[in-house]
């Protein structure tokens, strides 16, 4: 089975405005609304899907009501915990340029995550855990290695879909996948990456790390996955985007619904790539129908490392 963890979800407010100015009354011609949060994400991709899962995390106040209730609607499994407070929303802007205002979030107590850590600790090996999505500020910033360590006693494989500083410590844990975008792998080496060839080489770093597996995305440029066994370039197909918020978490959902079908790690990447295009090509996450169509148009190819200039 896999988990996710989302320790602070969100409803995702996207507002669609012709062009956005600082300092006057701006009006929207389109609003909606999604739960949200990367690891809630995940979890609704793979129910889409067909493939098990279970979202856990902290919900609290109305919004986390709305959460619960769309994932109700959606026949996402849950067992997320109940907080005080309320849930974020995250604001979404599509004006000429997308921008993005994250939420804070509710309060969690010790005792709230005594609880989780008791949800993870009743896993066992062949199960996987999702770690997504930022940290409250209300919890302490060693959270995810309190987790990991939590899955590591049994032997449950990890995958860490965060950005900051805090990721660097976590490749202690060797985890089974990490996904950062091009930008989140520059900020793990202080750099900015501007190619290809870059983003190769810092994934080649990581996995001397001991990560097992690293998928660096790169938006409409696809994506690139370096493991043990080789370094693989992904393209993307090419689509009108709508929205693309949760591209990266349908990416993760793909990849791990094509693993845990097939165990084999090209066919996973494939089928991640063209559900995060599926997402980013629709307003809300991607439907297997779309995901299904675009399978045959991501283009995968080897990449020899000797190519790669140092
Ligand atoms: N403009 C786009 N056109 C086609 N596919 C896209 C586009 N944006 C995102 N995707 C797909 O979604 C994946 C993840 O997108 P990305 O923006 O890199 O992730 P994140 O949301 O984590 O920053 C990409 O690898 C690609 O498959
Ligand atoms: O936990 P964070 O880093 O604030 O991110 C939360 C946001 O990321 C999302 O999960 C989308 O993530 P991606 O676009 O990277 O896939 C939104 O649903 C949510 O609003």
């Amino acid at each position: 089975m896999i988990y996710t963890v989302t320790l602070n979800p969100s409803i995702d407010y996207v507002m669609s405005i012709s062009s956005f100015q600082e300092g006057v009354v701006n009006r929207a011609s389109q609003t909606m609304y999604y739960p949200g949060g990367k690891g809630l994400n995940v979890s609704r991709v793979l129910t889409k899907l067909g493939t098990s899962t279970t979202a856990l995390g902290f919900v609290a106040g109305f919004t986390g009501n709305f959460i619960k209730e769309k994932l109700l609607e959606e026949q996402v499994n849950e067992k997320l915990i109940e907080v005080e407070g309320v849930s974020r929303i995250n604001v979404k802007l599509k004006a000429k340029m997308e921008s993005e205002i994250n939420g804070t979030g509710p309060v969690v107590s010790e005792n709230n995550i005594d609880l989780l850590i008791g949800q993870l600790q009743s896993l066992n090996e062949g199960d996987i855990v999702v770690l997504a999505g930022s940290i409250p500020n209300t919890m302490p910033s060693t959270i995810y290695e309190t987790l990991m360590s939590v899955c590591a006693k049994n032997n449950v494989k990890v995958v860490l879909d965060t950005g900051g500083e805090m990721l660097t410590k976590l490749l202690d844990w060797k985890p089974f996948l990490i996904k950062p975008n091009h930008h989140e792998l520059g900020d793990l080496f202080n750099v900015t990456i501007e190619s290809t060839e870059e983003a190769i080489h810092y994934a080649q770093k990581v996995l001397e790390q001991g990560v097992e597996n690293i998928i660096v995305s790169m938006a409409g440029d696809g994506a690139i996955l370096a493991t043990k066994q080789g370094t693989y370039f992904a393209k993307a197909p090419k689509g009108v985007v709508k929205n693309s918020v949760g591209a990266g978490d349908s990416l993760v959902a793909g990849f791990l619904a094509g693993y845990s079908k097939e165990k084999n790690i090209l066919h996973a990447l494939q089928n991640g790539i063209a559900a995060g295009s599926a997402t980013a090509f629709s307003h809300d996450l991607c439907e297997k129908e779309e995901v299904e169509r675009l399978l045959n148009e991501v283009v995968l190819q080897e990449v020899n490392l000797e190519d790669i200039k140092k």
